[in-house]
């Protein structure tokens, strides 16, 4: 991977660039035992949703005619997409059609008027709190602000799910808290607090923390937004890879048609309250629905590069 300071060129990785191949030698054999309890985690994560549909195939992750309503106002109107274990899916659609609003009931801080909201192969629409939280455990959001806690270093939010769960020493937990961070782009930012990092900064160490948790799925509220195009492309090529060499199931809310058409199996288009389109990118861009052509177009606009 050739970079020189004054390039103008983001270093690119591809998807099947070894996650630990440009880690330090001290964090890389730890890291690549923990990467591969993740990828563990993910395959076990699977089985168990698959047990549960009863079939070879199904959602990991879906909405089955959602409704949701703020007062009189509709937010989703009989809303309906899928994702299955190991693919990532895009929700796109303009500002307000309720993008955020369905991951926020995809972790159930928002629940559904009506339908079936399945994560992790279950039905967690009357889930409580408790229930919740195990679905948290597997299925995990990276806020688009980090939602980092403010008052403990980098490093201590990254070490806080790795201690949640215990059976790590401190040195091992040292060295995967490193390895997360060199592996997301903030190397050496341990002893950072919150409020010192960039925006883009404090998504790759809410990434690092997500991933400490060895989820089997990760939800991304708008993971290139407000960042440089350098973060915007690493973070890119990190959701690609995690996908593909941990099979991690993603849902990733953007604006960004370009980021979808690298990183989607499918997207779904959400426009006054229902799911307008749902297919892979490429249908997208071949279908004649005049509201999907002007999204398209008004996007090839905006996009800075
Ligand atoms: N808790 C809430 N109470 C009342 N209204 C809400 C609540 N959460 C969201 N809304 C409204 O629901 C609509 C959809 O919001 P949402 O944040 O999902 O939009 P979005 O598609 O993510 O937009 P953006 O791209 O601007 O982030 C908005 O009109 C918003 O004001």
């Amino acid at each position: 991977m050739a970079h020189t300071p004054d390039s103008h060129e983001a270093p690119r990785h591809d998807a099947e660039e070894p996650l630990v191949a440009e880690l330090t030698p001290d964090v890389a054999p730890t890291m690549e035992a923990f990467l591969g309890e993740v990828a563990e985690h993910v395959e076990e994560g699977a089985q168990e949703a698959k047990a549960q549909a009863g079939s070879v195939v199904g959602p990991y992750i879906a909405f089955q005619h959602v409704h949701k309503s703020f007062g009189e106002f509709v937010v989703l109107d009989d809303v309906n997409f899928f994702v299955n274990a190991g693919e990532t899916l895009c929700i796109l659609g303009r500002s307000g059609v309720g993008k955020s609003v369905s991951l926020q009931i995809l972790m159930g801080f928002l629940k559904p008027d009506s339908g079936t909201v399945l994560v992790a192969g279950q039905d967690i629409a009357g889930f409580n709190e408790r229930q919740m939280q195990e679905v948290r455990r597997k299925v995990t959001m990276v806020f688009q602000n980090g939602a980092l806690f403010d008052s403990i270093t980098v490093g201590e939010n990254v070490a806080f799910p790795l201690r949640e769960r215990g059976g790590m020493s401190e040195e091992e937990m040292l060295q995967v808290v490193k390895g997360l961070l060199e592996m997301v782009g903030v190397a050496g930012m341990e002893d950072k607090l919150p409020s010192d990092l960039s925006t883009g900064m404090k998504r790759s160490v809410a990434i690092a923390r997500a991933l400490a948790a060895q989820p089997t799925a990760v939800l991304y509220d708008e993971p290139t937004t407000m960042v440089d195009p350098l973060m915007g492309q690493l973070l890119g090529d990190l959701i690609q890879r995690l996908k593909q060499q941990l099979h991690l199931t993603s849902i990733v809310v953007t604006h960004d048609t370009r980021f979808a058409e690298n990183l989607a199996d499918r997207v779904v288009f959400l426009h006054e309250g229902r799911a307008r389109f749902f297919g892979t990118m490429a249908e997208m861009r071949a279908s004649e629905d005049p509201i999907l052509r002007e999204f398209l177009a008004l996007d090839e606009l905006v996009l800075p590069y």
